[in-house]
């Protein structure tokens, strides 16, 4: 039977506490939302009274969140020292929080007490027996974050053990050993938990609490639970104060696929990319491409060889199955690709392409990105590149010229583009203003084709990227284009590139339009 592991995630504590992130009180909800949906056992919410925005979502989290699965956390700290539990503010906010769990961090280094705190040993150990007891005396489940503990124990065991002792005697449910400054790694990680298990036996729940700042913390939150912890601290995406957190997108999977520990409940590991996705998204911090398992580039093979192997096994190149974490595979056209990749895309896309076209295909492939294109970003223009490979031609317009002019009346800059253009057997003429050569050529295109497609009114462009290719050219510069679209259903990006702006622009719209008419909703 496997083990189980319990996951706590402080993506709303800890996870806020890295410079560049905040999140309002109905973010905080959303996110509480999603981590019940994937079923972690407990949440930590953030420190009830440090903040206005804090206590406002404890009070509607009392109201607006029902979560199923996860147990609602409140975190805070011990008593001040010298001071009495039933003045102290801090524990006071956290019972008017209201949670039933709530969990404080307690100093467990010797020279934290005695330099951060400016106590004795004995009043810091007799802080976390107090706040240990209070709590516990108002019926709430107690887990206690052992600050800095690594260090503390390589330098002083003794206290760190009294430390330890002072919250297990008074009924804490976890002692949680956190490495605070994230130095430690995972041989003494294993290490120094195995000794503690030692000493304090199966009589509270062991957690482990990592930073990233040697980026050991999930290999270091494994080496714990080899040691005997039961309980892994982290957040989503390994969001986090300095370098982040335990990242538990990885700890998770790396428990539950390749050891035998459970660590979400039945059905909810599959759950885990659309929740990473979904908090980073609300967080406004996308995901890293490269994040193990949750990353879009996770089960993403460019490499010709690594593809053509995977038609012909689907594990050669992946370690685990993308679906057991609700990931998928996908491969990537570039110059990289072989024979193989192309093949697949081109069934992808119902395209039919002999031999000779695959390697027409190819080698245009190479060519082109040689010269700075880039089809991994462009999937648009891919397309029509496998397609006029496959001998097809669009007939939807022909420019047979396009004349641009700009103007300095004052300080003000004028566009002003005109298309000559064939649409069947008819010939238009137009001109249009724009805000900018590309404005205006586009707005020019559109009224000389859109009254034969009238589907070309649903078709926006979204995104207007241009990066120059050698800087070292200056103004002379190679510049690449890349125009996202929407026609409302569906997004495309085409690709331009020229050592002139203008035509880098053209190419990308043309496509873009080109593209846009050929998938039109019927
Ligand atoms: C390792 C961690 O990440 S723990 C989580 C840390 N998170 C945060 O700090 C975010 C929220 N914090 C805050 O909003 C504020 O720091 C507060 C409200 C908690 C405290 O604010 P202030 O009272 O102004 O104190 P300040 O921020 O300067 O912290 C120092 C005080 O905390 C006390 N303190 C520090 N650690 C502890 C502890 N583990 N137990 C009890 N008291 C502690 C110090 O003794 C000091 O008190 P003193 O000024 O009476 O000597
Ligand atoms: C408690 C905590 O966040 C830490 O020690 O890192």
């Amino acid at each position: 039977m496997s083990t189980p592991v319990e996951i706590f995630d402080t993506t709303l504590r800890d996870g806020l506490q890295v410079e560049g992130v905040t999140a309002t009180v109905e973010d905080k909800l959303r996110i509480a939302e999603q981590l019940d949906h994937l079923g972690v056992h407990f949440i930590e919410g953030g420190w009830p009274g440090a903040n206005p925005k804090d206590i406002e979502f404890f009070a509607r989290a009392a109201t607006d969140l029902s979560l199923t699965t996860s147990t609602f956390v409140a975190f805070g700290s011990t008593r001040r020292p010298r001071g009495k539990v039933d003045e102290d503010q801090t524990l006071q906010h956290l019972l008017d929080a209201n949670t039933s769990a709530v969990c404080i961090v307690a100093k467990s280094s010797d020279d934290h007490v005695t330099e951060a705190l400016k106590t004795t040993l004995d009043e810091g150990s007799a802080m976390i027996a107090d706040s240990v007891e209070f709590l516990l005396a108002h019926d709430r489940q107690v887990l206690v974050d052992m600050e800095h503990f690594f260090d503390g124990f390589k330098a002083n065991p003794e206290f760190s053990f009294r430390a330890l002792e002072a919250a297990v005697v008074k009924g804490a449910s976890h002692v949680v050993l956190c490495d605070t400054n994230g130095g430690s790694l995972p041989h003494e990680v294993e290490d120094i938990v195995r000794q503690v298990h030692a000493h304090v036996g199966n009589d509270v729940v062991i957690g482990i609490h990592c930073h990233d700042d040697t980026g050991c913390a999930v290999a270091n939150s494994m080496a714990a639970v080899r040691g005997g912890a039961r309980h892994v601290q982290g957040t989503l995406n390994g969001l986090g104060e300095r370098t982040g957190n335990a990242n538990l997108t990885s700890i998770i999977p790396n428990l539950q696929l390749k050891q035998d520990y459970t660590c979400l409940p039945e059905g909810r590991i599959e759950r885990l990319t659309v929740v990473s996705h979904r908090v980073a998204e609300t967080l406004n911090r996308a995901v890293d491409p490269q994040a193990p398992y949750v990353g879009s580039s996770a089960f993403a093979h460019k490499a010709g060889l690594h593809v053509s192997a995977i038609a012909r096994a689907k594990d050669a190149y992946e370690h685990v199955d993308p679906a057991a974490v609700g990931n998928g595979t996908r491969f990537v056209v570039s110059e990289m690709a072989g024979r193989a990749t192309i093949q697949m895309k081109a069934d992808d896309l119902g395209i039919e392409l002999d031999g000779p076209a695959i390697n027409g295909v190819i080698d245009d492939l190479k060519r082109l990105e040689h010269e700075g294109y880039h089809f991994e970003a462009a999937d648009a223009s891919l397309e029509l590149l496998m397609r006029r490979a496959a001998g097809w031609q669009h007939d939807f317009f022909e420019v047979e010229s396009m004349r641009l002019i700009t103007d300095e009346l004052g300080d003000v800059f004028n566009t002003e583009a005109t298309v000559k253009v064939r649409v069947g057997d008819e010939r238009h003429v137009f001109t249009a203003e724009g805000n900018g050569p590309v404005n205006a050529i586009d707005t020019a295109l559109r009224r000389a084709v859109g009254r034969a497609y009238p589907a070309l009114a649903d078709i926006h462009l979204t995104d207007y990227k241009v990066r120059i290719l050698d800087g070292g050219e200056a103004t002379g510069a190679v510049t690449r284009v890349l125009l996202t679209a929407t026609n409302g259903e569906r997004d495309w990006t085409t690709i331009g590139v020229s050592a002139n702006i203008i035509e880098a622009s053209w190419r990308a719209l043309e496509d873009s339009v080109v593209y846009g008419l050929l998938h039109a909703p019927s």
